[in-house]
């Protein structure tokens, strides 16, 4: 049965900006302060990875030192390890998340490990964030295909989940990567994940390279699953996932949910406006569809 709430979880300036170079750090601020302001309560602004990998984050710690922490919302970093949770809970950050992969050669370049050392890494970011009440979400990569490896098997989705999910994770998102799931994959992946993992503590991570994510969102939403990460204008990519483009773009998802007569608690106008407005800052075009129907 269709929710008729969902929860998102906005990705654009965390997902979206690690792969653009020279996006200042106040257009960064002022992208973070206009997407609270459109509704969004749950808002990824940074990641504390080491820097040599991606330079484009480095500037982490001083976003959420100065940003406009609005109530109700809370800002999320991605820390792949210890050293990562410990700057990010100096800097303020409200929530973590780990980040681990389905696919033993994706784990390898993104995080330098494999996926059982990658496990191994996260035990004492998750013994640290506990001692500090701080809650970690889980993320797994290529769900539905490796840029590496190809296909990727659902049962080895749903064990990493479970892992995840079993070492304390709140919520498991998954990753899309490279966006070339389909519905009927996609929603089988989910299906098997929520043999593991109770499906309302999954949330859906797809990225459009293929144009599929929003038939694969609407294709798991029957599942029950009612929480989905999607970034503005559609900014993105990961850096190690070659050719992939960005999330779903924040407002096209919403447009469709809104459509359903599904409650985002989100104020579409205000949310184009911040899409377009970085969308200028890092000179191109909006990846949103509805940005570019309803700006023409
Ligand atoms: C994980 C590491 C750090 C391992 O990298 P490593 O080289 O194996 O780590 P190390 O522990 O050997 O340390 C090497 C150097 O990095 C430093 N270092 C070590 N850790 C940190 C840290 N946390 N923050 C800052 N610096 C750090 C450390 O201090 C040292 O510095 P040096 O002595 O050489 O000057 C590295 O591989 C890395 O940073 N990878 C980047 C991964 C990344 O950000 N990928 C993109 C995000 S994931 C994604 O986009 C997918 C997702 C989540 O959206 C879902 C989906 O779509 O699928």
């Amino acid at each position: 049965m269709m929710p008729t709430k969902v929860s998102i979880f906005e990705v654009g300036a965390r997902d979206g900006l690690q792969n653009e170079k020279a996006v200042t750090t106040a257009d960064k601020l002022l992208l973070i302060d206009k997407l609270g302001a459109a509704g969004l309560t749950r808002i990824e602004a940074g990641s504390f990875v080491s820097p040599k990998w991606v330079p484009q984050m480095a500037d982490s710690a001083e976003i959420f030192k100065r940003l406009n922490k609005r109530s109700g919302v809370v800002y999320s970093a991605l820390t792949p390890n210890l050293k990562g949770l410990e700057l990010a809970l100096d800097a303020g950050a409200d929530e973590v998340a780990i980040f681990g992969a389905a696919s033993q050669s994706f784990s390898q370049r993104n995080i330098n490990c494999s996926i059982e050392e990658s496990i191994e890494r996260f035990i004492p970011v998750m013994e640290r964030a506990s001692a500090s009440n701080v809650r970690v979400r889980g993320y797994v990569s290529c769900v539905l295909g490796c840029p590496y490896e190809g296909d990727i098997a659902v049962s080895e989705v749903a064990r990493v989940a479970e892992i995840l999910y079993k070492m304390g994770c709140y919520e498991i998102s998954l990753g899309d990567t490279i966006g070339v799931g389909t519905a009927k994959n996609a929603r089988n992946m989910v299906e098997a994940v929520a043999n593991k993992v109770p499906v309302d503590k999954l949330a859906l991570h797809f990225h459009d390279t293929y144009g599929q994510a929003l038939a694969n969102i609407l294709a798991c939403l029957e599942t029950g699953v009612s929480v989905i990460d999607s970034s503005v204008a559609g900014l993105g990519g990961c850096p190690y996932a070659k050719g992939a483009s960005g999330n779903l773009a924040t407002e096209d998802l919403v447009y469709m949910l809104h459509g359903l007569g599904i409650d985002t608690g989100i104020e579409l106008q205000q949310l184009i406006d911040a899409g377009n407005s970085i969308s200028r800052a890092i000179g191109r075009a909006s990846g949103s569809k509805v940005a570019l129907a309803t700006t023409a």
